[in-house]
């Protein structure tokens, strides 16, 4: 079934795709925050491709993100992740929807910062929370109070999202209610770059 598209202005589009020009669009956020979801939609809009780090991970290593800290760990999974985000933003124009814990990496986040535009899905504990507890794939949160667990790394990862280009907020309405947002505050950097000269 093909899920509803609400009209975007073809302009806000072609000023979207010019802000990007040959850049990454980078999603970042804390895990349910919905940046594979979001952005695979936001790709279809912007008729670009969509690449998934993990999913990037999981087909070059052929296992399952779970598969890989059981096996290396997480130290040796943030290795991988950080290659392989490097070398996706070494060509673009593509939507890449990273892993929450990719962009607290210093190297990646100095990386996005200076070759991509980054967006940060912002979104409350308790919608996180009520998605993520739906699925057991997320290994940072095999603990004994995982929901705690999520509200820690909120508190050490909020600031550090912060630094992305633009902040969306993430909450239960539909997918392309907030893909279209992201697109329209993308579009928005377009209008401010061409004002920047004449103040
Ligand atoms: N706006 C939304 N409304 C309802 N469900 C959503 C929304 N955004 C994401 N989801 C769902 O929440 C879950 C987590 O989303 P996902 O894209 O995997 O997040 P992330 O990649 O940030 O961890 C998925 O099941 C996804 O379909
Ligand atoms: O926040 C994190 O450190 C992680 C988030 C996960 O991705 P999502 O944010 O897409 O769930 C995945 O990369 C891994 O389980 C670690
Ligand atoms: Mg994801």
């Amino acid at each position: 079934m093909t899920e509803p598209q609400p009209s975007l202005p073809e302009q806000e589009i072609a000023s979207a795709r010019r802000v990007l020009g040959r850049r990454n669009l980078v999603f970042v956020g804390l895990m349910g925050a919905g940046k594979s979801a979001i952005g695979r939609i936001v790709a279809q809009m912007l008729d670009i491709p969509f690449v998934d780090s993990d999913h990037e991970i999981e087909r070059v290593s052929r296992m399952s993100i779970p598969e890989l800290f059981e096996a290396y760990g997480e130290a040796e999974f943030r290795a991988l992740e950080a290659r392989v985000i490097k070398r996706l933003l070494r060509t673009g124009p593509r939507v890449l929807s990273t892993g929450g814990g990719a962009f607290m990496n210093d190297a990646t986040r100095a990386t996005v910062l200076a070759s991509g535009l980054s967006v940060w899905l912002k979104a409350d504990l308790e919608v996180l929370w009520t998605r993520v507890s739906k699925r057991d794939s997320r290994p940072l949160l095999k603990t004994a109070n995982p929901k705690q667990t999520l509200a820690s790394l909120l508190e050490q990862r909020y600031p550090v999202y912060a630094e992305a280009d633009v902040t969306v907020q993430s909450r239960d309405d539909p997918k392309e209610t907030i893909a279209a947002e992201a697109i329209a505050a993308i579009a928005r950097l377009d209008g401010e770059r061409k004002k920047a000269p004449s103040q």
